[in-house]
């Protein structure tokens, strides 16, 4: 791989950028700072986001030096939606936000370690509260808003479909102005030509070229870039980062290690490939072999498990990684479940059928159980699966149709795990 541009070409991130010759020759010419914006609409950050942030930190590794600015003042606006208006959040609410999106994102870069020497390629953090919030109504309009042509924000796409539909606050017309006086901060600021962004900030980036030119000349760092980075599409044609539960969030207390891991593992093959390329940080060499794997053996599942692992620990640690395959591999009765703490077997059942009980009295019968958890479709299902040998209650085969779950079963005082043949597990929990 020569360059970052021809390894984002490989990976199918690149989408749309600015001359790309001129690019390539400033990022050959030494570090480039470059930025990427993100609003903070909620109180974390989801795997969708991780296109950008890896992006970001790709351009470090190769060289570069990443701005990851948080929207403290953008936030408050709103990027408008191509479809509906967004609900305003009080300014706690915002900042909340912020500060809990700043600590997930800090996780992804290298920054300068206390005490040591800058280098070059350290990673900055920036909130564009601190210029946004105390610009004036008069600065905005006159030293901003005079650059910005009515005409042309109306061509916008974002705004044509509004303007089709329910209409567009004055409030989420403004923001593009806003995005764009960022780029010419950083300009300022930090020498920053070059801002990345997912293809529906295009838009947005540009008009922050253009204010560059128009405010600064283009001096003194010569004309800024953009580079936007492609959609990530799913063969089922559904949106991707969503599960049944919702997002998938990078908060553990959203979305649990488990339930991370699992989005990843459950990579339809069709994708994995691309998401691979996307997310990764392996080696072109190791992505193709892994290619080669799919193809040739889908079943074992080789890309989906490495591309679980590597984003798991990613994210989480590879603590939490390794609790979790431990979880998966003790719920399939491949290690010993005992050895799982109260969160991971929550975590881990979360995703399972569940019978829950109030009380155990004498023992709640197994064969009830196992119809309650949908197991098996019925009490006689659930006999005759006992009779064949295939059921198990934590992990022990059950011999007998009479056999009862009692409290010295219990693991953490109020889990136990049932399975049906080799695959079908699920769970028991008192309360
Ligand atoms: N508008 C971007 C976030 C952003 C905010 C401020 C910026 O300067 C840049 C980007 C988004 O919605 O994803």
């Amino acid at each position: 791989m020569t360059d970052i541009i021809d390894e984002l070409e490989w990976r199918g991130l690149l989408a749309q950028t600015t001359d790309l010759d001129e690019l390539r020759k400033a990022l050959a010419d030494g570090p480039v700072t470059l930025y990427c914006g993100f609003d903070p609409t909620a109180g974390s950050l989801h795997v969708g986001h991780l296109t950008q942030i890896l992006t970001l930190a790709r351009f470090q590794r190769a060289g570069h030096r990443p701005i990851a600015l948080v929207g403290g003042g953008t936030g408050l606006i709103g990027d408008p939606k191509p479809t509906a208006e967004r609900t305003l959040h009080s300014e706690e609410t915002v900042a909340g936000y912020v500060a809990a999106i700043g600590r997930q994102l800090s996780a992804f870069l290298r920054f300068t370690p206390e005490g040591a020497a800058p280098e070059p390629t350290d990673a900055i953090m920036a909130d564009n509260g601190e210029w946004l919030r105390s610009m004036t109504a008069i600065e905005m309009l006159r030293d901003v808003g005079k650059h910005f042509s009515i005409n042309q924000m109306l061509q916008r796409e974002t705004v044509k479909a509004r303007l089709d539909g329910d209409g567009m606050s004055y409030t989420e017309f403004s923001y593009v102005l806003l995005q764009s006086y960022d780029y010419v901060q950083f300009y300022r600021r930090h020498g920053c030509t070059l801002q990345i962004g997912g293809s529906d900030q295009w838009g947005n980036i540009t008009a922050g070229l253009e204010l560059i030119r128009r405010m600064d000349g283009n001096e003194p760092h010569g004309p800024a870039h953009a580079l936007t980075t492609n959609l990530l599409t799913k063969a089922d044609g559904t949106k991707f980062g969503k599960t049944e539960g919702g997002s998938v969030w990078l908060d553990p207390e959203l979305t649990t290690p488990y339930a991370f891991y699992q989005f990843w593992f459950n990579t339809d093959d069709r994708d994995v490939a691309r998401y691979l390329r996307v997310f990764s940080f392996r080696s072109q060499e190791e992505i193709e072999e892994l290619e080669r794997q799919t193809e040739e053996r889908p079943a074992a599942r080789a890309a989906q498990r490495a591309l679980a692992e590597e984003l798991t620990s990613l994210v989480h640690g590879e603590e939490e990684c390794r609790k979790v395959i431990e979880a998966s591999q003790a719920l399939f009765g491949r290690a010993d479940l005992s050895a799982l703490d109260a969160r991971t077997l929550d975590a881990a059942l979360a995703e399972v059928p569940k019978a829950e009980v109030s009380t155990l009295g004498d023992g709640v019968p197994v064969v009830d159980l196992l119809a309650d958890t949908g197991l098996v479709p019925s009490k006689s299902a659930a006999r005759r699966a006992i009779q064949e040998g295939g059921a198990y209650l934590n992990n022990t085969k059950v011999t007998d149709v009479d056999a009862v779950l009692g409290a010295d079963a219990l693991m953490h005082g109020r889990y136990a795990v049932l399975r049906r043949g080799k695959r079908n597990i699920g769970g028991v929990v008192l309360g």
